[in-house]
């Protein structure tokens, strides 16, 4: 599993292995297959409204403080799109957290294992369960999630992306997260366990540019840890511009809630590539989804929100 190689006098280089790119990644997009989808959950807990916090709120890190220049992000209506990093934080009240581990347990065994980023994971959960589904698209979820990045989020309109679960097992074959960074531009992680129930399962991640990324060391002072150790946290990551990882699962059992966002004001900003998409779902199912995303829009903030089926969240409503 691992790519250490030891050079005499300085650290490893990276105990965990990098996503694959470039060459390798078409390669993957070749094997890749369209993922599995399950039927639906008979008897679900329903999704409430009042499930979502009122007082979301973290603290938070810039993207300037992860090197990148004002000049490289995204300017709009006064705003600036310089959220790297929100948490830890707390999104749903334990009742909604309860319910949401539960709908995630039962649909472990639709999971599939993923050799792109290597852990078992259970793609578009949003179209198996009407609990994730209405979770992502209930304006007040979204607005908390809008006001965490600072800027308008509906769910991602590319679906098959749009809301993953990660299932942890320390035994067997090691489950984890290699390096990677998102083609995704905002990202919500939800931690259903805590450290308690498991070994591992660290989520790490680099503070620097991508392009600083390569080369790094085990020891490098910039690989940091993110406080995500107790159960219901919440991260929000912009997750195309920071590389992180999550650490073997070694003991107990560590599931998440992985949710994409887009910026429908920012839809030609959208950082995914054809080619990192197709390697974790194969080319057939990237080809209509692409074309969903890439159409041309003549007013994206009501386009994108129809067709990822979302309420509309403004700039006005971001920043009362
Ligand atoms: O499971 C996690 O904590 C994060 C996983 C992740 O980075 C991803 O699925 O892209
Ligand atoms: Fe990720």
């Amino acid at each position: 599993m691992t790519t250490a190689r030891t050079t005499r006098g300085r650290s490893p280089v990276l105990n965990l292995p990098r996503t694959a790119t470039g060459f390798d990644q078409v390669l993957h997009a070749l094997r890749g297959r369209k993922p599995r989808r399950a039927t639906g959950l008979p008897g679900e807990p329903r999704w409430r409204r009042e499930f979502v916090r009122r007082d979301a709120a973290g603290p938070r890190t810039s993207l300037e403080e992860f090197g990148y220049g004002s000049h490289e992000l995204n300017h709009a209506h006064g705003t600036v799109d310089d959220t790297a990093l929100v948490g830890p934080l707390r999104i749903l009240t334990p009742e909604g957290l309860d319910c949401l581990a539960e709908v995630c347990d039962r649909l472990e065994p639709s999971a599939g294992s993923s050799r792109f980023i290597a852990t078992r994971r259970l793609r578009s959960a949003d179209l198996m369960s009407a609990f994730i589904n209405n979770m992502i698209r209930d304006r007040d979820f979204l607005l908390a999630c809008s006001r965490l990045a600072g800027v308008p989020l509906i769910p991602h309109p590319l679906r098959i992306p749009t809301a993953q679960i990660n299932y942890f097992e320390g035994r067997g074959r090691p489950e984890i997260v290699r390096w990677h960074r998102d083609g995704m531009d905002y990202v919500l992680t939800i931690q259903l366990n805590g450290y308690e129930d498991y070994d591992g399962g660290r989520f790490l991640y680099f503070q620097g540019r991508t392009d600083e990324f390569p080369g790094v060391r085990e020891d490098d002072p910039r690989i940091r840890e993110a406080p995500c150790g107790e159960r219901g946290t919440a991260l929000f990551l912009h997750g195309s511009r920071i590389f992180h990882a999550v650490t073997p699962v070694t003991r107990g059992r560590r599931v998440t809630l992985v949710i994409s966002f887009f910026c429908p004001y920012f839809a030609r900003q959208d950082s995914n590539t054809f080619w990192h998409l197709a390697a974790d779902d194969g080319i057939p199912a990237t080809i209509p989804s692409w074309l969903r995303l890439k159409w041309p829009v003549r007013d994206p903030a009501m386009d994108f929100s129809l067709r990822a089926g979302s309420p509309v969240i403004t700039w006005e409503d971001v920043r009362e």
